[in-house]
């Protein structure tokens, strides 16, 4: 009999005016099969559950396309550094003490704080992943999960093995809601012959690959002194964009590699507050999307952001492209919010997620609309971009489960998490605050 979800003002994020002031939508199974203004929904009609969402908008949730969730643990740890000091000084040395338990309870906390904030859907690269898949069945979140591979590390050979092992394991598990990827880090961390042989996996398993790219000025210069040209050129001539490839960062990025991103239809993960912090650069997005390149938002770790709000991070990417471009037209509202859904499950190779349509996934927030600053309402897309702040989503459904409702997260249980995550980052970065 499924769900009906009426009274909202319905935002499908098919089209900047596809907004239905007052609207019906009915879900049945993972589904909606149904989206329509009042009274299109026959009154005879039965339902299992209807939501009352008068006062709310009904949107897709957000989409992050990069982070490493469980690097909650290590949030508010090391701050204030460039990137290579900050994973070489700081980060590496405490996730060689990351135990898998440690790994389930940091996810959990990223999955709390996703749900709290919108996000129904992430794209993860990270250390033991049974762990985190686990953490992403319990919480019902929707994630496309890598394990990440340092591919000059002793331990290469065997993060590949484990790589192999976990996508048999868990790909399209949890009802379809988990998908995977390989996760090679980066192009400074994963030499050619490396690449050839995530890229034999990818092959034979039939999945796409997650990597960071272009993300500090430093990369560009090791690349170039080795390589002998950009890390963009070196990842095409390897052979890595005939897969489907989600790169994150690509910040520092010439005309030519532009090009070929575009070209070669890379899914690219912008992080632009984590950018911004670790003061790496910022990405050339308006002319990523004036080439035609996929672009979709990520929030980057805990660690290096210090949070996994996308609606902060919706807002910062609009301010940075003005501020960047000296154009305040650049990076308009609803090209930040198409970023964060639809466009981002595109980059994830999601394409039944990110709209409010019939045949897509039932991932949809409510968010309440009765507040000052939604006042008045010129522009329901702009006050969402500009205006709104996580804390005004009250509900999240996702794969058509109701996962949070009036603020309250169903799956798990917040104060074993909070005591979980606290005390494991004691043992592993020995503060006591
Ligand atoms: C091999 S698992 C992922 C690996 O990436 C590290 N990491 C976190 N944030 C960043 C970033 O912005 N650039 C590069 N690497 C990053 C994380 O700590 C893990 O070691
Ligand atoms: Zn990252």
């Amino acid at each position: 009999m499924g769900m009906l979800i009426r009274g909202a003002a319905v935002l499908t994020m098919e089209k900047p005016e596809s907004l239905l002031p007052n609207g019906e939508i009915i879900v049945e199974g993972q589904y909606i099969t149904h989206v329509g203004p009042a009274g299109s929904v026959s009154p005879e009609r039965t339902f299992d559950r209807v939501i009352d969402a008068r006062g709310m908008l009904a949107m897709p949730g957000f989409v992050n396309c990069h982070t490493h969730a469980a690097m909650t643990l290590f949030r508010g740890y090391a701050d204030d550094l460039p990137l290579m000091q900050w994973l070489q000084e700081k980060i590496w040395p405490v996730e060689e003490r990351l135990e898998p338990e440690d790994v389930y309870w940091g996810t959990m906390l990223c999955c709390l704080e996703m749900i709290r904030s919108g996000t129904t859907t992430f794209a993860d690269m990270y250390f033991h992943m049974d762990e985190a898949a686990r953490a992403v069945e319990k919480a019902g979140l929707r994630a496309s999960l890598s394990r990440g591979m340092i591919g000059l590390s002793p331990g290469a050979g065997e993060a590949l093995d484990y790589s192999r092992r976990f996508i048999r394991d868990w790909h399209g598990q949890a009802g379809g809601r988990i998908t995977t990827m390989l996760g090679p880090h980066a192009p400074y961390t994963c030499p050619p012959d490396f690449l050839h042989r995530v890229m034999e996996v990818a092959a034979d398993l039939k999945v796409g690959i997650h990597i960071h790219i272009a993300e500090t000025r430093a990369e560009i210069e090791e690349i170039r002194q080795k390589y002998g040209k950009t890390p963009v050129v070196l990842m095409d001539e390897v052979g890595l964009f005939e897969f489907p490839v989600l790169a994150a960062h690509c910040v520092h990025l010439d005309e030519n590699d532009i090009r070929i991103l575009a070209e070669k239809k890379v899914g690219i993960a912008h992080n632009p507050e984590s950018n911004m912090k670790l003061a790496s650069g910022i990405a050339p997005v308006t002319r990523l999307l004036a080439a035609g390149a996929l672009v979709g938002l990520g929030t980057d770790g805990a660690a290096s952001n210090n949070n996994v709000d996308m609606m902060e991070e919706m807002r910062s990417a609009a301010l940075l492209q003005k501020v960047a471009t000296m154009d305040p037209t650049a990076l308009a509202a609803f090209d930040a919010l198409s970023m964060a859904t639809a466009n981002g499950a595109r980059v994830l190779g999601l394409h039944d997620v990110g709209l409010l349509k019939p045949g897509y996934k039932a991932d949809i927030i409510l968010i309440n609309l009765d507040q000052p600053h939604f006042y008045p309402r010129h522009d329901l897309v702009a006050h969402l971009v500009y205006a709104a702040r996580s804390a005004d989503v009250e509900t999240v459904i996702i794969d058509g489960q109701v996962v949070m409702e009036k603020r309250q997260v169903l799956t798990m249980d917040e104060e074993e998490v909070y005591h979980e995550v606290q005390k494991r980052s004691q043992r592993l970065v020995g503060t006591d605050l």
